[in-house]
């Protein structure tokens, strides 16, 4: 039986419609566009646009995008960070991988294929906040490049902020607010990330969050993140 989650193309090329970028689709013959196993649909354009909105809003919608290991404290600089844009009247929305897992994506476990799917589905509702013209925050392990690159790629340029938590394992695992990392040692957890299971660090991310001697507080954090959106434009419309 063919799996529903796993889409069924595999052209690679990229497309734009109206300012919409897309990929892993396809020309046919005729020259209409083929999204995924969806076929004979047309774009529908709105009367009210992005742009319309953004000035609504005075800001300009784009994708916080914040990956790291489980405890790296992701959650905590989303919430952060939300908190100080709200109190300077700016629209955030925070789609956190644990709470996207209870509901939308409750149906993808831990698999490879699966994280590549959640990370799939939450790039792309990452991608209409953004095009409503909300500052959106994506907090989400996300462990794999070419899964981030992807989300990257669907939106306009310079509109995907990746925020890589650079935060060393012995401290994430100290944290274990969970207790997931001592399940994964006692390996009762199995594919746990950053023990049995990968994490590829971003390579170029737009912002690093490190900690020196000790790590700075969730509120230092998200300052880096406000003073970069205000320099790139992000916080005026
Ligand atoms: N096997 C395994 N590996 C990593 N994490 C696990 C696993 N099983 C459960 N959890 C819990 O799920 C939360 C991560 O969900 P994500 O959607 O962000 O993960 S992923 O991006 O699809 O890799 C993650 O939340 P955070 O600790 O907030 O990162 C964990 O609490
Ligand atoms: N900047 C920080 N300094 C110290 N502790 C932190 C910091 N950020 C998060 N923590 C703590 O680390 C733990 C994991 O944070 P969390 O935001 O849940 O991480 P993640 O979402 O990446 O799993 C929590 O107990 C949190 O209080």
């Amino acid at each position: 039986m063919k799996d529903c989650r796993t889409p069924s193309y595999t052209v690679d090329a990229d497309v734009k419609v109206n300012g919409h970028a897309f990929t892993n689709n396809s020309d046919d013959s005729n020259g209409s566009i083929l999204h995924g196993s969806s076929t004979n649909i047309v774009w529908h354009k709105s009367s009210v646009e992005k742009i319309d909105r953004q000035e609504l809003l005075q800001q300009k919608g784009c994708v916080i995008w914040i990956t790291g290991l489980s405890g790296s404290g992701k959650s905590t600089v989303a919430c952060a960070l939300t908190r100080a844009l709200h109190a300077r009247g700016k629209m955030t929305y925070i789609l956190d991988g644990d709470n996207v897992r209870h509901g939308l994506n409750r149906d993808l476990t831990f698999k490879a294929e699966d994280r590549a799917e959640n990370i799939r589905r939450i790039g792309e509702i990452a991608k209409l906040f953004a095009d409503a013209g909300v500052i959106c925050i994506a907090s989400v392990i996300s462990p794999y490049r070419k899964d981030r690159d992807t989300c990257r790629s669907i939106l306009p340029d310079g509109d995907f902020v990746e925020v890589f938590m650079d935060i060393p394992l012995c401290t994430c695992e100290a944290r274990d607010p969970k207790g997931l990392y001592k399940l994964a040692r006692a390996g009762k957890i199995k594919g746990f990330t950053g023990i049995d299971d990968p994490y590829e660090a971003p390579l170029n991310p737009e912002i690093v969050l490190q900690q020196g001697e000790v790590c700075p507080p969730p509120e230092a954090m998200a300052e880096k993140v406000i003073s970069y959106l205000e320099a790139k434009g992000y916080l005026h419309a």
